[in-house]
Order: C-alpha cells, then structure tokens, then sequence
C-alpha cells in the first residue's frame, strides 16, 4: 500500500461517516444556496506570479509543522501578502485539517479558496462549495479516466476550477486530454512522499501555454520560487515554508519579487 492509498483509505471511512450524518440532498442544498465562487483563472493568467498559500498544520511527511490556531487570520496575512488564493486542507487524520477551517478562512478573505482534500466522491463537490470553496484540487494518481472527466464536470457545473495535480508525464497527458485548464505538477511524489523540485521542470514543456501551470510542494527558498518561475510557473503552491515562516505576509512578496527575477 503507498501512502497515498492509505490516506485514501482513511478519507473513505471518514467521508462514510459524514454521509451517515448528513444526507447528499442536504449538502447539495446547501450548496446550491452558497454565496457564487470566485473566479481563479484570470488571477492565475496574471503576467505575475500567483502564489497559492497553504494553511497546513501537520503532514504525512514532515509531521507537526504548525499550531495555527486561527486559520483565518493567517489566511488574512496570506492575502495581505498578495496571496491569489488560499489553500485550506480539510483532511483531519494526517493533515490536521477540518471543514471549519475552509468556513473562517471563506469568511475572512476574499480572493478564492481552494478545498486542499483528496477528492474521490461527489459528495465532497457538494461539501466543498457548501463551504465556500473556489477550487478543489483533483489527484490524478488517485483517481481513473472516468472519475476525472465527471469530476470536472461536476466542479465546473458548481462553478468552481479544478486544479489537477499531476507528477508524472503520463499524467499530465491524461489530465490534458481529461480537459484541464489548470494543471498542477506535484513535486512530492505522493506514493513514496519524495520531493524533488525538478518534477515541475521536466513536465512543464509538456503541459504547454494553453493550461495554467501550477508548481506545487517542496519550494522553500526565493531562489526555488526564481527558478521555477524561468521554467514557466505561472503558479506556485507552499505551504511548510509559509506555516513555518515568522512573517508569512513578507515571505509572500519575496517570493514574487523572486519570481520577477526568474522571468526577466
Ligand atoms: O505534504 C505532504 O507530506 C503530503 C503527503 C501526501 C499527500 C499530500 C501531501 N501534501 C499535500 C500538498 O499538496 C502540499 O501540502 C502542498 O503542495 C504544499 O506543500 P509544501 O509547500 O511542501 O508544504
């Protein structure tokens, strides 16, 4: 079993629990009558760089990395920062995450808010959007050819964007021919948890100009963020180096100001 399985395992029992409590026809109520979300694609077509902050407790690989007790005001000091939008983790057994945190962070910020969970049943689309999310991050190792196209559909048809997370190049051609217009490449392999900040570069040729690219996980210094930025980041996604950064509104803005070095 690779960790991904496992944390997929944990997810489906959770997720089983949550639709033993409330039905789909009430979530999908509520997301049917949720304020309309955000649109995200044009922040991330931006000439500057777009960073995507993470508000993340602990993880698979790393452990606790921080308390954050109130997400949503670290969440406003991601935006003050610049954030383009703000990744909430909602998954509770590695990731210390929880719905709650997407509701504080819905309600104090307003740039789009992605849903940071792993995504494997409708009724998390549902959930997702009831919640206020923007975005939902769609795992293509996790998820067959079938289950991304009606997922997409489904995410579109609530209005919001998918980022599609890819790390190999047979998954960036599914996710391409899947549709996607916002790709990411994870540069931590999800089943060994390896990172490797070369992932991004090798598959961003691949990807092409016509989706948004999105380079996720591992990028802890300006000179990751430069570098990945001159191989045609549109997007960065950081979470560790920003929970674990005294002033994360600062660390932002050197991460663009880094990016306007890569590009030039
Ligand atoms: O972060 C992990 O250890 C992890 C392990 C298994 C599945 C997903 C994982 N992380 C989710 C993410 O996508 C990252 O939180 C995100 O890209 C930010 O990464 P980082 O900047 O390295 O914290």
């Amino acid at each position: 079993m690779t960790v991904l399985d496992d944390i997929i395992a944990g997810v489906r029992e959770d997720l089983h629990a949550r639709t033993a409590l409330t039905p789909l026809a009430d979530v999908r109520r509520a997301a049917e009558s949720a304020p309309a979300p955000l649109e995200i694609v044009p922040r991330l077509r931006d000439p500057r760089l777009a960073v995507i902050s993470e508000v993340k407790r602990s993880s698979p690989s790393k452990g606790h990395l921080a308390d954050i007790a109130d997400p949503a005001e670290l969440a406003a000091s991601y935006a003050a920062g610049g954030a383009a939008a703000i990744s909430v983790l909602t998954e509770q057994r590695r990731f210390n995450g929880r719905l709650d945190d997407l509701d504080a962070v819905r309600a104090r910020v307003d740039v789009p808010v992605l849903r940071k969970d792993f995504m494997i049943d409708e009724y998390q689309f549902f959930e997702a959007r009831a919640h206020g999310a923007d975005l939902v991050l769609l795992i293509v190792a996790a998820l067959d050819d079938a289950h991304l196209r009606s997922f997409l559909t489904l995410t579109s048809d609530l209005g919001m964007t998918a980022l599609v997370e890819t790390h190999t190049a047979e998954e960036v051609d599914r996710a391409l021919e899947a549709g996607a217009e916002v790709i990411g490449v994870n540069n931590r392999n999800l089943k060994t948890l390896d990172v490797d900040l070369a992932a991004f570069g090798a598959l961003a040729g691949r990807i092409g100009s016509d989706a948004v690219k999105v380079a996720e996980s591992g990028i802890l210094t300006a000179a990751d963020v430069e570098l990945l930025a001159s191989q045609g980041a549109d997007a960065i996604l950081v979470g560790e180096a920003l929970v674990r950064h005294g002033d994360p509104a600062a660390a932002i803005s050197e991460f663009m100001a880094a990016a306007e070095r890569g590009i030039r």
